[in-house]
């Protein structure tokens, strides 16, 4: 068997007396489009903070290609090929749509080329144009875009800097139902050619864009599968269903 891209064993994080995570393992093979889902605290940015270095486990390991990112630094996480997107906005609004990937591109270039003066777009740019669907708005500031062509601009920028794993963060909280449709495909897209790891709430998209799904409970993995036999879990149906008496709305139908 070729040895995963990611494999978690026994991770914990604890804060004060409360344990996030309470030994999660968890494998995501090289290609995958891996969902990841969990009611409300259930660790799931908490693993993908620790995935990043933004946390420090208390237990556990993290190999991603082989490699330990315990103690790692959260820069050399990245420059190891791990990108991430978060919950806010990393956008410079003032710049270009353009500006902005290529700055986010210029993080793989040496240092002297930066002080070149560049001439047209780079390939690697105009293919996250060509991805994102941003092509037409590549001279358009940051700031006039709208929610989702934000979002489509952060995974643009992630992927200029060509990481091997993607961990993206709720990337259609908040988006229009025509904007999470295009959403979904770019997420399909994007995941020809890099390993993903999404986290999602919504179960509709889900159902419409995920294969692969594990699904996170109070700081453990309580099942993992592909979306239908997730959806069947009579434990998956009670973590959602429960919350969906208390008016939850977004409940495994
Ligand atoms: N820095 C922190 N200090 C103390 N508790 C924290 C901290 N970060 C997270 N927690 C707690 O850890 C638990 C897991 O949080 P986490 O944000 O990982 O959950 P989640 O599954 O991402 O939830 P959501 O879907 O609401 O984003 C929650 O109970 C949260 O309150």
């Amino acid at each position: 068997m070729t040895e995963p891209l990611l494999d978690i064993r026994g991770l914990e994080v604890a804060f004060g007396g409360f344990r996030a995570l309470d030994g999660v393992d968890l494998t995501v093979g090289r290609g995958e489009l891996r969902f990841l889902i969990g009611p409300n605290g259930a660790g799931k940015t908490t693993l993908i903070d620790v995935i990043t270095g933004l946390t420090k486990p208390t237990a556990g390991t993290v190999r991603f290609e082989g490699q330990d990112l315990a103690g790692r630094r959260e820069h050399e996480i990245v420059r190891l090929g791990v990108g991430r997107t978060f919950q806010t906005s990393v956008v410079f609004e003032e710049l270009t749509v353009l500006e902005n990937l290529d700055l986010a591109a210029s993080f793989r270039r040496p240092l002297w080329s930066l002080l070149r003066r560049r001439r047209g777009v780079s390939e690697e740019v105009a293919a996250a144009l060509e991805t994102t669907g941003l092509a037409g708005l590549a001279g358009s500031r940051a700031g006039v875009l709208s929610h989702g062509q934000r979002q489509w601009l952060e995974i643009g920028m992630l992927i200029v800097q060509r990481p091997r794993l993607l961990l993206l963060d709720e990337p259609v909280a908040g988006m229009s139902s025509g904007e999470r449709e295009r959403t979904g495909e770019l997420l399909t897209e994007v995941a020809r050619d890099h390993t993903v790891v999404v986290v999602e709430h919504d179960m509709d998209f889900l159902r419409r864009y995920a294969s692969q799904v594990t699904v996170l409970h109070e700081g453990r993995v309580l099942t993992e599968g592909s979306v239908e036999q997730v959806r069947a879990d009579p434990r998956v149906q009670e973590i959602y269903l429960g919350r969906a008496r208390e008016g939850a709305e977004d409940a495994v139908r």
